[in-house]
């Protein structure tokens, strides 16, 4: 027996997307952790589990797994991705809500992420905190995209040293990924993402999301921003008009492939 996989990435965020709507599946926490190894497995930064929807609305329920085994909320850069597998711009059901994605005129792919969360229980934090400045060096600030974020804003680097230390301090209960910005203007910055679970990517789309909410809420960035990382640029837009956070740009096809089960 063997399962159909694909192969896709967003700016060098790389993952394994299985279709189970129509193949069963029934491993999860063993395979997730083999799969995503990049050298007894496929390798990538998260596995993406495609399910039925149980939602009105949604055409596909999409469940995010880092390399080590937990799951995310939310993954910016492969829910583009699963929108470009799918194509017709589906309706992407997640812990998050429903995500609708749309296909720009200059075919970027785009999704709708929802609002942010502000509130510390919903980060979530340790105990009742203002989440524009968290009692850390760099009074970083917090939000959910559906997962957790923290974002350091000039002059903080160092994201080997300080990047797992902050995953892992205890002002977040569920750990945080770690968002570290270089501003250069209002409307452009520099993004370098450690990722709760997978560790430094090329590229983090709610971590760009999270980056333009906090920078706009301390008054630094403007609601439409350009968000440059390792592996390339994302257009974000936190609409005033609802709340919610637009982010387009590129979602790869890489290739199909079969995991023996
Ligand atoms: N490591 C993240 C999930 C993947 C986020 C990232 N790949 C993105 O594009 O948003 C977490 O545990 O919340």
């Amino acid at each position: 027996m063997s399962i159909r996989f694909h192969k896709m990435q967003g700016l060098g965020n790389d993952f394994v997307v299985i279709d189970a709507r129509n193949q069963a599946f029934f491993a999860l926490l063993n395979f997730v952790v083999s799969v995503c190894d990049r050298r007894l497995g496929v390798g990538c930064d998260q596995f993406v589990l495609l399910e039925a929807p149980t939602l009105p609305g949604a055409d596909v329920r999409v469940r995010f797994f880092n390399p080590d085994g937990s799951e995310a909320g939310a993954c910016g850069n492969a829910s583009r991705c699963v929108a470009a597998l799918l194509g017709n711009a589906p309706v992407l059901q997640t812990a998050a809500g429903l995500l609708p994605s749309f296909v720009t005129p200059d075919g970027a792919i785009g999704v709708d992420m929802g609002a942010p969360k502000l509130d510390w229980r919903d980060v979530p934090l340790a105990g009742a905190t203002d989440t524009l400045s968290l009692p850390l060096p760099g009074a970083p600030a917090a939000c959910s995209m559906g997962n957790p974020h923290a974002t350091f804003f000039d002059g903080v680097t160092d994201i080997e040293r300080l990047g797992p230390l902050l995953e892992h301090d205890a002002l977040f209960p569920e750990r945080a990924n770690i968002g570290f910005v270089e501003r250069r203007s209002r409307d452009a910055i520099r993004l370098r993402v450690w990722e709760r679970g997978a560790g430094l990517t090329p590229a983090c789309g709610s971590g760009a999301c999270a980056a333009v909410v906090n920078g706009v809420r301390k008054g630094l960035l403007a609601r439409r921003c350009a968000v440059e990382m390792d592996g390339g640029s994302l257009f974000i837009e936190w609409r005033e008009a609802d709340g919610h956070v637009l982010m387009t740009g590129p979602a790869t096809h890489v290739f199909e492939g079969m995991w023996p089960t």
